[in-house]
């Protein structure tokens, strides 16, 4: 059997980024795509930018919507099961110090698009590792929707990832600059963090 989180794992510590077709088990596959597809409508809220003390809708950089992910529905906790899985497996090869894990499902609309970015800036967060899966069965080239990873601020061509359902992507939040391009189609996926503590004292960073 292939073992998925052992191959994140040696690519985080190769190269500081992963992209793995079919990694999601099939069934958790499913019931995500299930999940993601029901609460269109339901619960998806304007993505906004920034930590909680600087939170701000801009449109212009990502219009993308989203629904946070608790252990409270049967898909959150077979998925936060999953993802709890991967972060041991994370710490026991590259003692990363991973401690906590933050997910949402996004939901872009045709034609909406989260432009380049870092998913965390060195010594201003406690984000580590970027995680995204994709719930899309069947999607096509033509599609658009591509996930482009850059290798650093310099690099101006990038890596494109097609939002495949079943594909994983990791990468080091802090190095990696990253976009979604616009899709033609629905887009769903799950983005998510994995976090140290950086608690001290009597301040608890994260605020909740
Ligand atoms: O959906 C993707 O491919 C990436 C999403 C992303 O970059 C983010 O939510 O920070
Ligand atoms: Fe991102």
């Amino acid at each position: 059997m292939i073992d998925i989180p052992q191959q994140i794992a040696s690519e985080i510590a190769r190269v500081g980024y992963c992209i793995l077709p079919n990694a999601l088990p099939a069934e958790l596959c499913t019931t995500l795509t299930q999940a993601a597809r029901a609460e269109t409508d339901r619960k998806y809220r304007q993505a906004g930018i920034g930590r909680a003390d600087q939170h701000q809708q801009d449109r212009s950089i990502r219009s993308d919507e989203i629904d946070w992910i608790d252990d409270g529905s049967e898909p959150g906790k077979a998925w936060l099961a999953w993802c709890s899985e991967l972060q041991a497996a994370l710490n026991q090869c590259l003692f990363l110090g991973l401690f906590s894990f933050e997910c949402h499902f996004a939901h872009y609309a045709p034609g909406r698009f989260y432009g380049r970015h870092l998913d965390a800036f060195k010594g201003r967060t406690n984000r580590v590792l970027s995680l995204v899966t994709y719930l899309n069965s069947g999607w096509q080239s033509s599609d658009g929707g591509e996930l482009v990873l850059y290798q650093d601020e310099a690099d101006q061509r990038g890596v494109a990832v097609l939002p495949e359902a079943g594909t994983v992507v990791v990468f080091l939040s802090d190095e990696f600059p990253h976009e979604v391009l616009p899709a033609k189609v629905d887009r769903y996926s799950i983005a998510g963090w994995f976090r140290v503590n950086t608690s001290s004292g009597r301040s608890i960073d994260p605020p909740s």
